[in-house]
């Protein structure tokens, strides 16, 4: 296999000298020497580019979807059969319910890809002879991200997919039908007759007058339907929806986990037969069929509730600094290829009193490009390096844990929580759709607080910074005045060492430009120096995003609370 060596000392310029800077410098470790597969890069490449040609598909923040609620069972036409008794009573069962289909906002999603654009509820089985009522449908949840927009489409944009109701539907397979054929079709799709008893049926007087009741019930929904329509469903589904909690619920039954908010009802069951007796109509013989489930096309649009969103351009290093914030816990890929990060993740950081955060190994510790890492844990498993390590509930119960393992490597007390979320790589002219295009920073219009990352070691990390903010500003007007600070990424970088102070000078003077432009143009932010591969500064990353995420809450806070007054 094609392999080549990295060499170690490209990665450790970041010396002692450079203490002097206002960050909190280590000397990285000294890695040994990592190989990597150069063909295995470029596969990867070939995928992402191969992804960023889908126009977008893979990248599920925003979606439309066609739900259709269940449809009811038909009813049944029965008569009751007993040893000598030759005439026994009506007995069809009425059709079961179609069952609903509800929306569940939950933290465990951060995209729309596990919604399908097609959504069908349940049907309600068919009603049955000896008064055998059919089942209801089962209820369908589907499970979208916290965040999501939900929004009911109009009329004129829904025409666009094509996609008809119950009687566009209908209306359409009758199309150029004489009207004997047109009433027999209609007919057919709400009736359910006795075998060989249609012609009699349709003869009698108490069925004229059952159609006459049906038709107008129909015409009745359909007015409700069109008043509806009035009032497009619109849902901000931005908190978790409570479990159903109730005192006075029989024990056992009051803890049902909550189904979540009603987006279409089920059609209604068909009637049986035993519904149209009557002193004069001792033997119906016919029976009506479920209704179809409510339709509705909504378009759903993900806006991630991230605390902290990081903009920055491709291969600044955000995905590598999310990672290293969460101890590796943010699966956010990271290569040294533009565009490499294609959806927003969001990773949880958790604070404890003294600033420390989960994840937190120290300075220095490297988090390093995903393939070197995932190599390097291959060759650490070949090596049994995990062979004795224990699973979770081994921990809990093992020999000589007299404390009991909260489950959690984060054994220090949490304080404090919130969350921050890696972008996909944002260049100029991003408005006009050069390269991923901006559409994805929509997840970011409800961050409370934005953090610029630019790679410090670039020719000018200003330019990038106007860029930014110029992007940011054509997105949406007044969005960059949600920025509070420029993380001035790979400060490790920077030629420093022992011997050369005039490379620590110039780095010295450099951050001190960065610092008096963001003065000049961006206004008072805070600017961090920080080496996100090695782990250098992240606590004051930590403990300053922590003080915007307090502000804005507080803001947030007083907000709504002097809009209800
Ligand atoms: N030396 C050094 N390299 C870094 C640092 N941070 C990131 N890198 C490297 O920079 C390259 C890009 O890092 P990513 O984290 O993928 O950058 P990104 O901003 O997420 O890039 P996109 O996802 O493409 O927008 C990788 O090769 C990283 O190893 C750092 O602090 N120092
Ligand atoms: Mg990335």
């Amino acid at each position: 296999m094609l392999r080549q060596s990295l060499q170690p000392g490209r990665w450790r310029p970041f010396a002692r000298s450079l203490s002097s800077l206002p960050i909190n410098v280590s000397t990285a470790p000294t890695t040994e020497e990592t190989t990597y597969s150069l063909k295995e890069l470029a596969r990867r490449k070939r995928k992402t580019e191969w992804k960023r040609r889908q126009g977008g598909q893979s990248f599920l923040d925003h979606l439309i979807v066609h739900v259709r609620a269940g449809k009811g069972g038909d009813g049944c036409v029965a008569f009751h059969r007993e040893l000598y008794k030759p005439f026994g009573p009506p007995s069809g069962g009425n059709g079961g319910r179609g069952g609903d289909v509800y929306f569940l906002p939950t933290h465990h999603l951060t995209t729309l890809s596990s919604v399908t654009p097609r959504i069908r509820g349940n049907q309600g089985s068919h009603g049955q002879g000896t008064w055998q009522g059919g089942r209801n449908g089962a209820p369908l949840v589907v499970k979208v991200p916290l965040g999501t927009v939900v929004r009911e489409l109009t009329k004129e944009e829904v025409a666009k997919y094509n996609f008809k109701d119950e009687w566009e539907a209908e209306e359409e397979a009758l199309a150029g039908l004489s009207p004997e054929e047109r009433l027999e079709k209609l007919r057919a799709k709400r009736w359910v007759h006795y075998p060989r008893y249609q012609d009699n049926n349709l003869k009698r007087a108490e069925f004229k007058e059952a159609e006459r009741i049906l038709w107008k019930e129909e015409r009745a929904r359909r007015i409700q339907r069109r008043r509806r329509a009035l009032n497009p469903l619109f849902l901000d589904l931005d908190t978790a929806v409570e479990t159903a909690l109730s005192d006075d619920s029989p024990l056992g039954l009051g803890n049902r986990e909550s189904l979540g908010h009603l987006i279409a009802s089920g059609g209604a069951g068909g009637l049986g037969n035993p519904n149209f007796l009557s002193t004069n109509h001792r033997s119906p013989k016919f029976a009506t069929r479920g209704h179809e489930g409510e339709f509705i096309t909504l378009s759903l649009e993900l806006k991630i509730l991230a605390d902290v969103g990081l903009v920055g351009m491709p291969n600044a290093g955000k995905s590598t600094l999310l990672r290293a914030l969460t101890g590796g816990r943010a699966k956010s890929e990271v290569a040294s290829y533009a565009f490499t990060t294609l959806n927003p993740v969001v990773g949880v950081i958790r604070v404890a009193n003294d600033g420390i955060f989960e994840g937190w190994r120290g300075e220095g510790v490297v988090h390093d490009e995903t393939q070197i890492e995932e190599e390097r844990h291959l060759e650490l498993m070949e090596q049994g390096a995990f062979a004795d390590s224990l699973t979770r509930n081994q921990k809990r119960t093992g020999a000589g844990h007299d404390t009991a393992y909260s489950g959690h490597d984060f054994d220090l007390l949490e304080e404090f929580r919130f969350t921050i979320a890696d972008n996909p790589g944002l260049i100029s002219r991003a408005s006009e759709d050069v390269g991923l295009g901006h559409s994805f920073l929509r997840s970011m219009e409800r961050s409370l607080a934005l953090v610029y990352v630019v790679d410090l070691s670039g020719p000018a990390p200003w330019d990038e910074l106007r860029v930014l903010r110029d992007e940011l500003e054509t997105y949406q007007h007044g969005m960059s005045a949600r920025a509070r600070m420029v993380i001035a990424n790979k400060a490790d970088l920077l030629g420093c060492d022992d011997q050369n102070p005039q490379l620590v000078e110039d780095a010295r003077r450099k951050l001190q430009r960065l610092v008096e432009f963001v003065e000049e143009e961006l206004g008072p932010l805070d600017v961090v120096p920080v080496s996100a591969k090695f782990s250098n500064n992240l606590t004051k990353v930590v403990g300053l995003m922590r003080g915007y995420v307090e502000d804005a809450r507080e803001e947030l806070k007083r907000s709504r609370e002097s809009k209800t007054e």
